[in-house]
């Protein structure tokens, strides 16, 4: 049975992504025994504290957490290490928050945690505080903030190791919070924006304005995915010349102009917005489809790949195993009749992407195409279903690899 937390019920666990990107899990017990805590995250002779807000699909929790994370990015904050934390357990609806580690340990770091929390108005998340125990172990005490500046101690509990969850802890939120499978779920997320964020009036101005359930005209649609830099866009151009076809993309002109506004948003926000793009880019596909084949630059498996790289912290191993819900299209979404995934090396990726001159330094070029993130982008986009990526090796030439999307085209959805 899971360990006891104070109250002798099913304790919560916590997962931080520790070192080398693996998660480390540790619970609550009450009592003194118990294998030793994971030592990576307790810096010795410093403090180390928590808070947590519902991860719930909701507006206001998604804001709060994103105010969280840039202020303890700031200020007396800066000389600590600050882990992306999660809260699961059998009895609690997941939790994300930050677990920091103050290597100096100073009181400064509590007050002026307390004084952030005190900020945020009535009911402040708790804070949790690991001390070290005589004997080395580990414990937290769990503060409730009170008027007036008092405290009261909710729990002190033992920390102990606890086994790494069979799914990564946010997995079972995802359709909820990340991965919209409905226009219902997108738009009642960007519908609680409306009075922070004007331009969302504006896309749901538009996004009502479309037919609902959109339905595909008799030419061909040819969807075409990809990292950025893999050649989507020369794909794409190439191809639309070729097939006298009607090029689109997604997010759509029409909304286009407001992405940096919603890019700062949270998660939540940011993926809704892009959702509705695909169900506006939907309702011109099916226009153009009853005059020509259609070529489209991403489309929902772009949103539900990249949300689901980034909210799946670590290794690619941590992804939603395959055949998961997380994978399957949308059912009120029009559905392409063929979506090819371009595919290159990491290596060619930095080729093209320091091709392209843009702002970013070597290093960071180099970082961002090796980092774990683009990996758990391409491995989500080829565990989607119904309908699944074809890869395409977009490595070679230009010339080389348009023959080779043109042929499977016409081996797809006939001679056009
Ligand atoms: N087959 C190819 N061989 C070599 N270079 C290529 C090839 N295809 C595209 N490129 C170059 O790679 C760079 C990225 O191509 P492109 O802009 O089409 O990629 P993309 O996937 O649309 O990128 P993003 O998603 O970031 O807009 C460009 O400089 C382009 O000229
Ligand atoms: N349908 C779409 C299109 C794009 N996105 C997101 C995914 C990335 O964060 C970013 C990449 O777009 P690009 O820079 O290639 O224009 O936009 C999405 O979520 N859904």
């Amino acid at each position: 049975a899971p360990p006891a937390g104070a109250s002798g019920q099913a304790g919560p666990c916590f997962a931080v992504e520790g070192p080398g990107s693996d998660l480390v899990c540790f619970t609550l017990s009450a009592g003194a025994s118990g294998r030793p805590e994971p030592r990576c995250f307790v810096p010795a002779p410093g403090r180390c504290y928590s808070l947590c807000v519902p991860a719930a699909s909701s507006v206001p929790m998604a804001r709060l957490h994103r105010r969280l994370q840039q202020r303890l990015r700031q200020g007396p904050f800066g000389r600590c290490r600050v882990l992306g934390l999660l809260c699961y357990g059998a009895q609690a609806a997941l939790e994300k928050g930050f677990l920091i580690q103050d290597p100096q340990g100073g009181p400064e770091t509590e007050r002026a945690l307390e004084e952030l929390l005190r900020g945020l108005g009535e009911l402040p998340p708790l804070l949790g505080v690991y001390e070290a125990g005589e004997r080395g172990e580990l414990w937290q005490c769990l503060w409730a903030l009170r008027g007036a500046g008092g405290r009261e101690l909710l729990r002190r509990a033992r920390v102990v190791a606890a086994e790494e969850p069979p799914l990564h802890p946010a997995v079972p939120g995802l359709s909820h919070a990340a991965v919209f499978h409905s226009l219902e779920a997108a738009r009642s997320v960007v519908e609680q924006c409306t009075s922070f964020i004007p331009e969302a009036t504006a896309v749901l101005d538009l996004v009502d304005k479309c037919p609902k359930q959109s339905k595909k005209g008799e030419f061909p649609v040819i969807v075409i995915e990809g990292l950025d830099a893999t050649g989507k866009t020369t794909v794409t151009q190439s191809v639309n010349d070729s097939l006298n076809a009607l090029l689109l993309r997604s997010p759509p002109a029409c909304i286009s102009q407001w992405r940096k506004t919603f890019d700062d948003e949270p998660t939540l926000i940011r993926r809704a917005f892009y959702a509705l793009g695909n169900y506006i880019v939907a309702s011109e596909i099916a226009k153009a489809s009853t005059e020509s084949p259609v070529v489209v630059d991403r489309y929902w498996h772009s949103t539900a790949a990249y949300a689901i790289a980034t909210e799946i912290s670590g290794k690619v191993q941590n992804l939603p195993p395959a055949h998961h819900e997380v994978y399957q299209w949308p059912e009120d979404l029009l559905k392409p009749d063929l979506v090819l995934l371009l595919t290159v090396s990491p290596e060619e990726r930095i080729r093209r992407l320091q091709g392209r001159g843009l702002e970013k330094t070597e290093e960071e070029t180099e970082l961002e195409a090796n980092s774990l993130f683009p990996q758990k982008v391409e491995e989500s986009y080829k565990r989607m279903e119904n309908p699944r990526c074809q890869e395409v090796d977009a490595s070679p030439s230009r010339e080389e690899v348009l023959r080779t999307v043109l042929y499977l085209i016409k081996k797809h959805c006939g001679s056009l």
